[in-house]
C-alpha cells in the first residue's frame, strides 16, 4: 500500500515500514547509512481491533498530523536517532567483547534507519483492565529506540514471562534489540518481546525509529562474537529474506510472535533450549 508517497509494509508487528524504494526524503548520512522518513503511516485498521490506527484516517488527530507535517522536525529527529544508534551500537558491541567496537563498527555502516509513527486510538468504554493496542512481538531491526508519550501502555516481557509496564517519561526514549541483533550476537543480546496496554480513552502516540542491517546484508555471527555456547545458534540468512518472511506470516497476525528469527534461522530443534532466546 502507499502512504505519503511512501511503499508500507502494512500491518507488519515489527519494523519494516519502508521498502528499498529511494523517495524524496531520503537522507544520505555522510558516514554511508542512509534513513528513510516516513512522514506518513498506515497501518490496516481493523487488524487490532481498529486501536491502531492511521494518521491518514484520523484526521482530527492534532499532534500527530502537526508532527508529520513538520518535515523539518521530522528529519532532524531521524538524524539524531540515527547518530545515537551508532552510539548504542558501540556500547553493546563493547559489551560483547573487548575491543569489538573497533572491529565490527564498520558491519553496521550501511544500516538504515526507518520512522513509524504510531496513533492509538482506543475505544470510548475501555474497561479497567485495558485493551490491547499492539500485540506481543519483536521488533526486526538491530535496535529500536522508542519514545511514548505521556499516555504510557508500553510493556515488556519478562524472562519468567511477566508483562512488566515501562512507565511512560516524556524525557526518556526505551531501546529495544531487535531479531537482527540477536541473530548477529548468537542470542547473547535478546530481541525483547513487547506490546502496548490501552488504559485510557485517551489517544496514544508512540515514535519508533527501527535501525536496521541493508537488505542484502548476510547475517553470521562473527567468530568472536559467538561467545560462550562455541557454535553458532543461527544459519547465515540474508537480511531480506527475513524481512519478507516476517511479512509474509504476520499479515493479520498482531497477537502472535511465533513467527520470529528462532522459527526462521535456528540451525535445529535442538537449540530451542531453555538457553534459547526467545
Ligand atoms: O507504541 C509503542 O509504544 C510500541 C510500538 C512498537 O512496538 C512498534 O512500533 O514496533
Ligand atoms: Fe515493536
Amino acid at each position: 500500500m502507499k502512504a505519503g508517497g511512501m511503499e508500507i509494509a502494512g500491518g507488519g508487528t515489527g519494523d519494516r515500514v519502508g521498502t528499498g524504494e529511494k523517495e524524496a526524503n531520503d537522507l544520505t548520512e555522510p558516514s554511508g547509512c542512509s534513513i528513510t522518513f516516513l512522514t506518513k503511516i498506515q497501518v490496516e485498521q481493523n487488524m487490532n481491533e481498529n486501536t491502531l490506527s492511521s494518521l491518514s484516517s484520523q484526521p482530527d488527530s492534532g499532534d500527530l498530523s502537526k508532527l508529520a507535517d513538520s518535515s523539518d522536525i521530522v528529519q532532524e529527529y531521524g538524524s539524531k536517532m540515527m547518530e545515537l544508534s551508532k552510539k548504542i551500537v558501540v556500547v553493546l558491541l563493547k559489551c560483547l567483547g573487548d575491543r569489538l567496537e573497533f572491529k565490527y563498527l564498520d558491519e553496521f555502516s550501511q544500516c538504515h534507519g526507518y520512522l513509524r509513527i504510531n496513533n492509538y486510538t482506543p475505544p470510548e468504554d475501555i474497561e479497567a483492565e485495558g485493551v490491547e493496542g499492539l500485540g506481543m512481538h519483536t521488533d526486526m531491526s538491530c535496535i529500536t529506540i522508542l519514545y511514548q508519550d505521556a499516555t504510557g501502555g508500553l510493556q515488556m516481557r519478562s524472562k519468567e514471562g511477566d508483562w512488566v509496564d515501562l512507565l511512560s517519561n516524556e524525557d526518556a526514549l526505551a531501546v529495544n534489540i531487535g531479531d537482527l541483533l540477536q541473530a548477529w550476537s548468537n542470542g547473547q543480546l535478546r530481541s525483547s518481546k513487547h506490546r502496548v496496554i490501552l488504559k485510557q480513552p485517551v489517544n496514544r502516540l508512540s515514535v519508533a525509529f527501527f535501525w536496521c542491517f541493508e537488505d542484502e546484508k548476510v547475517i553470521l555471527a562473527p567468530e568472536d562474537v559467538v561467545g560462550g555456547r562455541k557454535h553458532r545458534i543461527y544459519k547465515p540468512f540474508v537480511c531480506l529474506d527475513y524481512i519478507k518472511f516476517r511479512e509474509n506470516t504476520e499479515k493479520g497476525r498482531f497477537d502472535k510472535v511465533g513467527y520470529n528469527i528462532n522459527g526462521f534461522a535456528a540451525i535445529s530443534a535442538l537449540n530451542y533450549d531453555e538457553n534459547m532466546p526467545t
